[in-house]
């Protein structure tokens, strides 16, 4: 059996055949351009790094591979609401349907509620989806190194073949540049180092370091801290994914990074924006969000 990451990105390929033969691309370019400007999303996260406070960027999502459904009452509104009373930087929705039960509906939901800029967390692979992302309101969008490996990429036999980038480089560059074209943001999500170089291709200040191995779940907060070194001053390290603990944040914080994007420590909570403060402005570290 495949992989998870492998599953999702040929069901992704499917879906966008299919939403283009419903809605052409010169449609979705129109209703991209016509939706109301984006919101600032990295300088919402800069502001909040450079005045060396945690950026938190507070992800909305009912279910994921990993863990299956984490909030039976879902409601994106009321969340997104909760998240920015309580310090939250930006947002992150997820609109995959058939692996995270998410939609669009949940993004215009959440960004109609609230004046935080927001993230379109997806697998995004083709062009149309960056209209497509704007067309719902996206600020920000979501590249993963690792879904544009090319056959035989990076997994080279030796130490050297590894350091060769393995990835479609032209493609991801596209994406970005298609992005930017239309005000949104990038996130360009890495897990190893043949990723990393490959993400330093791309213009955008946001690097996401995924402590979560996307095929094998396992999770470890060691990734970023590995990669860290190797990062350029000039791009912000966005922490993602397993940080559930004060501790968790103080250990990342000690290292110099001051951004995250969190889902589950917030979505099994009561109240998300509660869990949010109480995990990042209320630790070791004395924050309050808006000092
Ligand atoms: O979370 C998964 O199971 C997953 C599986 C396959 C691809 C992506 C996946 N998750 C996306 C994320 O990385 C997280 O939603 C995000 O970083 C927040 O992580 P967490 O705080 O651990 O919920």
């Amino acid at each position: 059996m495949p992989d998870v990451l492998t599953r999702i990105l040929a069901a992704k390929a499917e879906e966008v055949a299919a939403a283009k033969a419903a809605r052409p691309f010169a449609q979705m370019r129109a209703q991209a351009l016509a939706a109301a400007p984006a919101r600032d999303f990295v300088g919402a996260i800069r502001s909040r790094v450079e005045a060396g406070r945690p950026a938190v960027i507070a992800e909305i999502k009912k279910a994921s591979p990993s863990k299956g459904v984490l909030r039976e009452a879902f409601d994106p509104a009321a969340i997104a609401q909760s998240y920015a009373a309580h310090g939250a930087a930006c947002l992150s929705v997820l609109t995959d349907t058939p692996f995270f039960q998410g939609g669009a509906g949940d993004l215009k939901a959440a960004r109609a509620a609230c004046g935080l800029p927001v993230l379109r967390k997806d697998f995004i692979l083709d062009p149309y989806q960056v209209f497509e992302a704007r067309a719902m309101g996206a600020d920000c969008i979501l590249l993963i190194v690792a879904a544009f490996r090319l056959p035989g990429g990076a997994e080279g036999a030796g130490p050297s073949s590894r350091r060769a980038p393995g990835y479609d480089l032209a493609r991801l560059q596209a994406l970005e540049s298609a992005a930017h074209s239309l005000g949104m943001a990038v996130l360009v999500e890495v897990h190893d180092a043949d990723e990393l170089a490959a993400a330093l291709t791309l213009t955008t200040p946001l690097l996401g370091i995924n402590n979560r191995n996307l095929r094998t779940f396992e999770t470890r907060l060691e990734t970023t801290l590995d990669l860290l070194p190797r990062v350029p001053s000039d791009r912000i390290v966005v922490t993602e994914s397993g940080i559930l603990a004060p501790s968790h944040v103080a250990r990342l914080r000690a290292r110099g990074v001051h951004a995250f994007l969190v889902g589950e420590a917030f979505m099994r909570a009561p109240h998300p924006g509660v869990a949010l403060e109480q995990l990042f402005f209320q630790g070791g570290m004395n924050e309050t969000p808006g000092a």
